[in-house]
């Protein structure tokens, strides 16, 4: 994402195309947008505030608003070019991929060894992979998983009980109650990844093949690691997101190379 030097205050007025073309104060407002909720531990008193739109809940709102405006213009611009090309899709659930691919380059350029197995990896296989190849970039594979770990896209999930209830582990649960799973703090807990939890190790999820020396990915229970959440309302789009996130990762890698060949003939730098 292009950044740029200018600022645009929660609420301004200036030239709203910019907001396709920089980024202006977008993760402050972004970090405003999230953290309010996450933080606030008595949800009475946000909701006062928000009733009156005053305090932390109307620069909230403001946030709130100007990140909406500034994805949406990116998708609007997005499906004006798609209209352009003749080609529909749809480009909803495609922001929750591309967010997390921020997370994923940046903790490419922190882990030089993982950036260069990564690339390794596609360029043992063809420039416009087929779906059979890209099921077989098992290592990228495993460096997403790890990533989602770290950042899972859906940090807090929270449902709201139709009915009483009791869970598996006999947690009485009355009509009406909240209840929320945290697969940010569950990827970071020790008693279910080890001391070296805080890690960015793809590795964890491979295991070498004994006779071919290549990797084997090894899927981990979906409850213990929920980000794609698990049981009978698991995300109907987690295949599609990997191989979506799969071809933008060697897509976005081979024309880094490309770039890096051209201008400096060396390896991959990404701006720390
Ligand atoms: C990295 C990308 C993605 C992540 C982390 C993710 C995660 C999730 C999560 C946590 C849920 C459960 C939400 C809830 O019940 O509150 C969900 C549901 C769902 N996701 Fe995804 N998703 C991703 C990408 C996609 C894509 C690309 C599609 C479509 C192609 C998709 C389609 C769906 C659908 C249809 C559901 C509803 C399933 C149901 O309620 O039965 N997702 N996803």
């Amino acid at each position: 994402m292009e950044s740029s030097t200018s600022t645009m205050s929660p609420g301004s007025s200036k030239d709203k195309s910019l907001a396709t073309n920089s980024a202006p104060n977008l993760s402050a407002m972004f970090e405003s947008a999230t953290g309010a909720r996450l933080t606030a531990s008595i949800p009475l008193i946000w909701k006062i505030k928000k009733f009156f739109n005053i305090g932390s809940e109307k620069s909230h709102k403001m946030a709130v608003s100007e990140v909406k405006e500034y994805a949406m213009n990116i998708v609007k611009e997005k499906k004006q070019k798609l209209e352009q090309l003749g080609e529909k899709e749809s480009l909803d659930d495609d922001l929750l991929s591309s967010g997390f691919l921020t997370w994923y380059f940046w903790l490419l350029s922190q882990h030089p060894e993982v950036q260069s197995n990564v690339v390794k990896e596609i360029k043992e296989h063809s420039e416009e992979p087929a779906y059979e190849e890209v099921k077989d970039l098992v290592y990228i594979h495993a460096s997403l998983c790890e990533c989602m770990r770290l950042y899972p896209p859906v940090p807090l999930d929270t449902k709201e009980a139709l009915n009483d209830d009791v869970l598996p582990g006999g947690m009485v649960v009355k009509k009406g109650m909240r209840v929320s799973y945290f697969p940010y703090a569950m990827g970071r807990l020790e008693s279910l990844w080890g001391s070296d939890w805080a890690e960015f190790k793809p590795e964890r999820w491979l295991q070498k093949e004994e006779n071919s020396k290549s990797w084997r990915f090894v899927q981990r229970d979906s409850y213990h690691y929920p980000v794609f959440q698990a049981g009978p309302r698991i995300c109907l789009g987690k295949e599609m997101a990997f191989l979506q996130m799969k071809r933008v990762v060697a897509g976005v890698l081979r024309w880094c190379q490309r770039l890096n060949e051209k201008l400096w003939n060396q390896s991959i730098i990404f701006p720390t």
